[in-house]
């Protein structure tokens, strides 16, 4: 037997009845209330200031008796009625009556007394403080009983349903469908995985910006699977009072564990799962109480019970470390902006049974809002379908279309995030300039891909992927990687005839790097291998962590003068690259203005005409020269690969393996 919902349903019981009092009474006050009495009766309860008022009626007239001040009759202090009738005319004014002189022969009608009300307002206050004192209760016991949920009801918060969204509902999100794939085959099968003992995530959570289709997704899973859909909003949870938050969050895995296989999606999970110990000081007591209560229930339960957890947000970063830990949210899905493809589909999946007209092409809309997502884009149909039907049209057309799209862009918090195709245009060229760098020197990791989107803080960026886990760095690679970092700048001086402020990351890398060649690995010829000041290397702010100078001015000024040669070397290296490859450069902008994003494949088809420039060795011997051009050893293993070269780096058989992705670049 269930306590908490036996003290639950009494109250609303109680609830129910003094509502209905309350209507019963007032339907009774709206009609007939007033009782036959003797007019001398009718005098005296006037007198006795019992009835205000009363209705005398004589024949057929109507005649008001209304109580005045006190007056002397008869030498007695007395209330006087005065009376008046309509008679034929007018109003006539009757003598004083009082009681020992009631008007004769009449019978007058007296206000019923409402016992309803009058019973209703007798216990008010009773009620009232079993009310205060049920409330004392449920903060005292903590959560124990939900008797207070009065404003938002359960039922309401937490909704249940078995979706009818599919994947195919979801467009430009193909990564995060391949993701959830495996959660919706468990689903649909939990016995299956169960047999074999596979180990299923506990829980997933989607990150992204607001209107990326988190919701869709995690609703289209369980659309796919078939299973019911448990959903809570994070900011639900947060409630005034201790306790609450946390047996709801019970209520809602006890719920879904009787209904497994299932799905509980919380949404904006960052409102309870924020950083433990983040906020300013105390009133967070309920929110880390809820918070707990999700760790502990995560804990808890097992998924061979059927139930996934996915939650959504859009700010990962202030996520409490404890919710992310193995065995709970162990599985992070990224969802982004959709790119040019991702917004053609969506349009399409928006799109589906409208009545376009002939010249509507989707595929220039998807061109023309770059930055867009998902509910941006469904709002931009939904608009031009809106004002085709304002309008009395039958077709949505191309220029409505077009006027949805300045609408909806014109909404507050899109304006700044959409770029200008003058800004594209740099940013292509500064994304592009890396890119060929790094493709055209030997020793840089290969492009895996690049975009223009702006993300974050970034204004796009240029990903490349290191073939091996390295824990060595040549000088070499050192160099190469100085000039691509330089790459983004340089074009942008070559094209534009001036750099902007879109470099200073770059920049700020390159330089820490240099200063690091110098100072911690002696490949400066002339400063040799010597460590210069105490700092560990590590950069914070911009600036050495710990560091201590422990050289002379002299070697400061070499230092500095070292770090300038570097990076204007590789300045040079970039310039030359790009003077020369300027044709593979447009058309790699080209294809990116108009794609936004191009992959590793796309890339390499554009950069075909580049040569790669050979491998060599850069030698730091100090003025030496090398002893003998003997080649380094080769071992059995590299033999029978028939892979003879002294550096497996640029091997793609090394490579296969490795998933790290280095994001190098925000420019
Ligand atoms: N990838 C997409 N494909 C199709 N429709 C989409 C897509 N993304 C968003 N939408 C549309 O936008 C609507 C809102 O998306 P949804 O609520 O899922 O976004 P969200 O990421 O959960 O946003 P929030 O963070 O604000 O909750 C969806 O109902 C859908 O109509
Ligand atoms: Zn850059």
């Amino acid at each position: 037997m269930d306590l908490k919902r036996f003290t639950r349903g009494p109250l609303l019981w109680i609830l129910g009845i003094v509502v209905l009092l309350l209507l019963v009474t007032t339907m009774f006050n709206g009609g007939n209330n007033y009782t036959t009495a003797d007019t001398s009766t009718v005098v005296q309860q006037i007198q006795q200031g019992n009835v205000k008022n009363a209705t005398v009626v004589d024949k057929d007239q109507r005649v008001e008796l209304t109580l005045n001040k006190p007056i002397q009759v008869a030498g007695k202090s007395t209330d006087r009625i005065q009376a008046s009738w309509v008679e034929g005319q007018g109003v006539k004014l009757t003598d004083a009556l009082t009681a020992a002189n009631p008007p004769k022969g009449w019978t007058a009608e007296v206000p019923k007394e409402n016992f309803l009300v009058s019973l209703l307002f007798s216990f008010l206050p009773i009620i009232i403080i079993v009310l205060i004192f049920l409330f004392i209760m449920n903060q005292m016991q903590g959560g124990g009983s939900r008797v207070m949920n009065f404003g938002k009801s359960r039922a309401k918060l937490i909704t249940k349903d078995t979706p009818k969204t599919t994947f195919a509902d979801v467009a430009g999100a193909d990564e995060a469908i391949e993701e959830l794939q495996e959660i919706k085959e468990f689903l649909q099968a939990p016995a299956k995985f169960q047999a074999i003992g596979a180990k299923i995530p506990k829980g997933v959570l989607l990150y992204g910006p607001p209107g990326t289709g988190k919701t869709l997704l995690a609703r289209a899973v369980a659309g796919e699977a078939g299973v019911p859909f448990y959903s809570i909003s994070g900011s639900d949870f947060v409630e005034m009072f201790v306790g609450v938050g946390a047996s709801r969050v019970r209520d809602l895995f006890e719920q879904a564990k009787a209904n497994a296989p299932a799905i509980i999606f919380i949404d904006e999970i960052d409102a309870v799962g924020r950083h433990r110990g983040a906020g300013l000081g105390g009133g967070h007591d309920e929110r880390e109480q809820t918070l707990n209560q999700l760790l502990v229930e995560m804990d808890g339960f097992d998924v061979k019970g059927g139930v996934i957890l996915i939650a959504a947000t859009n700010r990962p970063d202030i996520l409490d470390p404890a919710l992310l830990r193995p065995g709970r949210f162990d599985r992070q899905v990224v969802i982004d902006r959709p790119d040019l493809e991702g917004r053609k589909g969506i349009l399409r999946v928006h799109g589906r049974g409208k009545p376009f007209a002939q010249d509507v092409d989707l595929d220039v809309i998807a061109r023309r809002t770059p930055g867009f997502t998902g509910a941006d884009l469904a709002n931009v149909i939904n608009e031009a379908a809106l004002l085709t039907a304002r309008q009395d049209q039958k077709l949505i057309t191309m220029n409505t279309l077009e006027e949805s799209i300045d609408r909806v862009m014109a909404g507050p918090e899109r304006k700044s995030r959409v770029m200008s195709d003058e800004e594209k245009k740099i940013i292509a060229y500064h994304e592009g300039g890396h890119a060929l760098v790094a493709h055209a020197l030997p020793n840089s990791d290969p492009v895996h891909k690049i975009t223009i989107l702006s993300r974050g803080r970034a204004l796009g960026y240029t990903m490349t992927l290191p073939m091996e886990d390295k824990f060595l760095a040549t000088r070499s690679e050192m160099n190469d990687q100085l000039a691509m970092l330089l790459g983004g700048r340089t074009a942008e001086e070559l094209v534009f005839h001036e750099p902007t402020t879109g470099a200073s990351n770059d920049i700020e890398k390159a330089t820490s790097i240099a200063r690091r060649m110098i100072t911690e690995y002696g490949m400066s010829e002339k400063l040799g291998a010597r460590k210069f000041g105490s700092g560990n290397g590590e950069v914070f702010l911009g600036r050495e962590m710990g560091h201590e100078r422990d050289y002379s001015e002299q070697i400061a000024s070499t230092i500095d003068e070292e770090v300038r040669r570097l990076i204007e070397s590789a300045h040079d290296q970039a310039w030359e690259i790009l003077v020369q490859y300027r044709d593979v450069l447009d058309n790699l902008v080209l294809e990116l203005m108009e794609k936004e994003t191009l992959s590793r494949e796309q890339v390499l088809q554009i950069f075909a005409p580049v040569v790669v420039k050979e491998k060599r060795p850069s030698y730091a011997g100090y003025g030496k020269r090398l002893p003998s051009d003997r080649p380094p050893v080769i071992t059995p293993k590299e033999r029978a690969n028939g892979n003879g070269a002294a550096l497996p780096a640029g091997s793609p058989a090394f490579g296969a393996a490795n998933e790290q992705q280095n994001q190098r670049d925000e420019a």
